[in-house]
């Protein structure tokens, strides 16, 4: 038997030589980015890719070798690919993408559009962000909002995206792929639900409460401590409030924001009685520029890839090799092709980084489709 220092000793002779080659092959990748700038043709050429797999993998001694063969010459081609990208950016024939980049997000004299109705928690999201100079209006449906952007008739929207108990608001991540509206900004709202009243009312003498179902379900705790009285469903929070007030009865209440209770002029009986004290949801602003701020640093992408082994790992690895640090994925289906899924991506950066740019570019060449949703 060999000694391991030995056999050390061959490995460290093989992979010098692998490095040179794997140098050597890389350096060839500038003759065929300069080929490809000059006649026009894509990076990515997967009858290349997969007759080149066959080719090597023929030369394998058994099935164990051929599969890392086909690993690793797999890893090598997409690392020349990388190259070649790098190399078009360097040689300014990559297209920039078509964002603005901007000092500040121009909140002053806004007009802001959101779901729900006055009191909601998407109000208090938009009243914490664009504060009291801004003009609110508000429309049934989160569709609603993203139309009355695209249209001009506001200039940001707020829409919820996830809450940190619920997760995705999976309709708001399907309509950000079906309008050309771009994210601006985040708020994340701590979701602290109270029990309302009227003024003077005293909470021993409750015998009612009305809330939205979610409002009901995330006071649970709170409510078992009051198990006599009576829950009633209302379409949201801030119509439950409506509800106490129009009834002018001092043994009803509300479970709704502190918001609701300025609002309608009701009272605060007990704050923050939501089971889970650190429940968030998180909000996006949309607008209909495509800008970005010059301090932006995270970006949110969409994609698609063809359904086949491989498609997603290939795609992230852009994120990989340039050093970007994914914050979150998500999935949602494709309802044109059924069982089939588009990918939602955060990552840290700003669009006007290097790499940023550098994984951009090969993911909009890679994927089926790439969409910026936003850098903020
Ligand atoms: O042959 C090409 O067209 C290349 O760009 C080289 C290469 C490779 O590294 O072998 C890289 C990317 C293509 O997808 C196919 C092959």
């Amino acid at each position: 038997m060999l000694d391991l220092s030995e056999s050390r000793a061959q490995i460290d002779v093989i992979d010098k030589e692998i490095t040179r080659l794997f140098q050597k092959r890389i350096d060839v990748c500038r003759d065929v980015a300069a080929y490809k700038i000059q006649n026009n043709k894509k990076v990515l050429d997967k009858t290349r890719e997969n007759q080149k797999l066959e080719a090597l993998s023929k030369l394998a001694e058994d099935g164990f070798k051929e599969h890392g063969i086909c690993d690793l010459f797999t890893q090598v081609m997409a690392i020349c690919r990388k190259r070649q990208y790098q190399i078009m950016k360097e040689e300014g024939v990559a297209q920039p993408v078509p964002f603005d980049c901007v000092d500040e997000i121009d909140k002053i004299n806004a007009t802001v559009v959101f779901q729900g109705v006055e009191g909601a928690y998407s109000h208090a999201a938009s009243m914490a962000y664009f504060g009291d100079l801004a003009t609110y209006f508000h429309v049934p449906n989160f569709e609603e909002v993203m139309k009355a952007v695209a249209n001009k008739e506001a200039d940001f929207g707020v829409l919820p995206l996830e809450n940190s108990s619920a997760g995705q608001v999976g309709d708001v991540y399907d309509l950000l792929t079906r309008y050309d509206n771009t994210i601006v900004g985040e708020y994340y709202l701590p979701v602290r639900h109270c029990l309302l009243g009227l003024k003077g009312a005293d909470i021993d003498k409750i015998q009612t409460v009305y809330s939205h179902p979610q409002g009901l379900m995330q006071c649970g705790k709170f409510l078992n401590e009051h198990s006599s009285w009576q829950q009633i469903s209302q379409a949201n929070t801030a119509m439950a409030a409506q509800k106490v007030i129009k009834e002018n009865n001092p043994k009803t209440a509300a479970i709704a924001s502190e918001t609701a209770a300025k609002l309608y002029g009701l009272e605060i009986l007990e704050e923050g009685i939501n089971d889970n004290k650190t429940n968030t949801t998180r909000f996006i602003i949309v607008s209909r520029k495509k800008c970005y701020r010059r301090d932006a640093s995270k970006i949110s992408i969409m994609f698609e890839i063809p359904h086949e082994s491989g498609s997603l790992y290939t795609i992230l690895s852009h994120m990989i090799y340039n050093d970007l640090n994914m914050t979150k994925i998500e999935s949602r289906p494709i309802p044109e092709q059924p069982f089939e899924y588009r990918f939602f991506v955060d990552f840290e950066g700003n669009l006007a980084d290097a790499a940023v740019e550098n994984a951009i570019l090969g993911i909009k060449e890679e994927a089926a489709r790439l969409k910026i949703l936003g850098n903020y």
